[in-house]
């Protein structure tokens, strides 16, 4: 958190940049290094998908190139949305951060604690999906317990629980529901969010923000990932989308 947090005041930036690299092996190793080289000035954290890598055949070697690639005070977040029970959670672990040299992950807590305890460690970040921004989500997330909330809450809570225990667990939360990220936020006031959704899945960036925002402008890294890979200009893609995020913070971190 640390880290994220340093980074977050050089770069005056809650922007996370998602690479979800598609295309043929050239035109991919391409447009990463132009992607990260464009962005990185206005990125708080980048975002790689793994599924996107692991659709290649030298894709672990790939991920470990684009990890490389991106300035060291920069995180990274390994898109995962790892999740097993702890003796396979632990190989995971291992791969995210000693493998690829990731800052941080996204975990599914669906298997419970010991699927996300694996990886948190002192120096990491871990993102347990709490509410996602795919509209079919709420089949399973919506439930409502016999002893009240929802799933998402009840994932919330854990997440709260083990960053009191643990330190660095956020949740992930998606940009196409606002009163969701202010439920999540009511559950959750400190901790820090990933939230995926805006750009290609038409989440509202002004609504996500004044719903998920902590009172010191903080707390949210805004991801997006189609709408920079497809930019034209990726920098100037980044620069504006951050800078449209600054304008909703009520005071700068
Ligand atoms: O964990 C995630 O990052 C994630 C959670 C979620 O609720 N929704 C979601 O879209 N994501 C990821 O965020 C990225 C969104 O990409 P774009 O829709 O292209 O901006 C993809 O890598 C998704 O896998």
């Amino acid at each position: 958190m640390e880290k994220l947090t340093q980074r977050v005041q050089a770069a005056n930036s809650l922007l996370c940049v998602g690479l979800d690299p598609v295309g043929d092996d050239a035109q991919v190793v391409r447009r990463l290094a132009e992607v990260i080289d464009q962005t990185s000035k206005y990125a708080a954290a980048f975002k790689p998908n793994l599924a996107f890598f692991l659709s290649r055949e030298d894709g672990v070697k790939l991920l470990r190139e684009t990890v490389q690639r991106i300035p060291e005070s920069i995180p990274v977040i390994l898109d995962g949305k790892f999740g097993d029970i702890a003796n396979t959670a632990d190989h995971y672990a291992r791969f995210a951060y000693d493998v690829v040299g990731a800052d941080g992950v996204t975990v599914n807590p669906y298997m419970g604690d010991d699927a996300i305890v694996p990886f948190a460690r002192p120096d990491k970040l871990v993102f347990v999906l709490a509410k996602t921004s795919n509209k079919p989500a709420h089949s399973l997330q919506d439930v409502a317990l016999t002893r009240g909330g929802t799933l998402s809450d009840c994932a919330a809570s854990v997440a709260r629980k083990l960053d009191e225990q643990h330190g660095g667990i956020g949740l992930v939360v998606g940009a196409t529901n606002a009163d969701a990220v202010a439920r999540m936020r009511s559950l959750a006031p400190d901790q820090w969010f990933l939230v995926p959704g805006v750009g290609a899945q038409g989440g509202d960036l002004q609504a996500t923000l004044k719903a998920g925002l902590r009172p010191d402008g903080a707390g949210l890294l805004i991801n997006t990932s189609r709408a920079l890979w497809q930019a034209a200009d990726a920098g100037a893609a980044a620069r504006e989308l951050a800078e449209q995020i600054n304008q909703f913070r009520p005071v700068a971190v």
